[in-house]
């Protein structure tokens, strides 16, 4: 990699790319540890990078990404680089685009995990502010991580009106604090596109969408039976109408799964979805054209 300046670390390939930045998989020389180096390329949002580093520093979560170091200055041209753990799987969206919908234990186990991440985010103090497919990286074992706090904020702070559209709560749009309930509105557009295979609201152009998000009906219907109490309960357009915080959503979502999946859901959907115990045996897993399948 020819514009590569990070001290103490050799770059391997690129992982990704984003709006500002481009996180590249690269080894720590002191020890060969393996790990994913977020780099800012654009100078001009170097503050915003280095808050970006501190919340995800603050929070401590076996769902949402961890720190390994921030560096300020990377090599002659300064810019700074945010080392993270390396995380292996695919994006929640490559898994979408591969499967579509997802069984409804799968959906559900994969929720979550997204709840549990911002639950913890959310006790230090944290809002993601950006919770969507890109965003949840699903390990080879199953695991589910939250990453990118790109836009995060802290509870209550003034916060401009960024994200990404298509999972942008009303309050978002409309430029307001950022809060918990937020995060909440997100994940369970997440919850619907993963139970349904496309997202809550389609609209064309920016102000069809925004318009969706404010005041469309919640498109609850589409989800099977079951699961349309917490879909309605997610995408409330009041955040004082969603659940009160991340763990009641939590409580309420277990107990919908096994109402309607009954008491061995979590088996079903982690069979569906990546390796399991499946009726007491342990049988291997691999990934194959973005499927997961279970060997005998
Ligand atoms: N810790 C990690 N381990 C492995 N891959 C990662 C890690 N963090 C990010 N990635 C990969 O890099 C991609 C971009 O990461 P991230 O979303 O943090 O960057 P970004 O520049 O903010 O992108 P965007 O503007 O699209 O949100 C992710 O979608 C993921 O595929």
């Amino acid at each position: 990699m020819d514009d590569w300046d990070v001290p103490g670390y050799t770059a391997v390939r690129e992982l990704g790319a984003g709006a500002f930045g481009r996180v590249v998989l690269a080894t720590r020389n002191a020890d060969g540890r393996r790990v994913a180096v977020k780099c800012l390329t654009d100078a001009g949002h170097r503050e915003e990078f280095a808050e970006e580093a501190r919340l995800l520093e603050a929070v401590r979560s076996r769902h949402v990404v961890r720190l390994v170091e921030y560096i300020d200055h990377a090599g002659d041209v300064g810019s700074p680089a945010i080392v993270m753990e390396l995380l292996s799987g695919r994006t929640l969206k490559e898994v979408l685009a591969a499967r579509g919908a997802l069984r409804p234990e799968a959906a559900l186990m994969l929720f979550r995990a997204i709840l549990r991440g911002l639950s913890d985010a959310h006790r230090a103090g944290v809002v993601h502010r950006d919770c969507k497919p890109s965003n949840v990286l699903i390990g080879e074992r199953g695991s589910v991580t939250l990453v990118d706090f790109g836009v995060a904020g802290r509870v209550g702070e003034e916060a401009a009106s960024i994200g990404t559209p298509a999972y942008m709560p009303p309050e978002q749009w409309q430029g307001m604090p950022a809060s918990p309930a937020g995060d909440l509105y997100a994940a369970t557009a997440v919850l619907f596109e993963c139970l349904t295979g496309h997202r809550p609201y389609e609209g064309r152009y920016l102000m069809h969408l925004a318009a969706q998000h404010l005041h469309a009906p919640v498109p609850d219907e589409e989800v099977p039976e079951p699961l349309r109490h917490l879909i309605r309960w997610g995408l409330a357009k009041l955040p004082e109408d969603r659940p009160r915080d991340a763990a009641d959503f939590l409580a309420e979502t277990e107990s919908a799964a096994r109402r309607a999946y009954g008491r061995f859901w979590e088996r079903k959907g982690r069979a569906a979805f990546a390796d399991a115990p499946v009726r007491g045996r342990l049988r291997t897993r691999f990934f194959l054209n973005g499927h997961w399948a279970l060997a005998a």
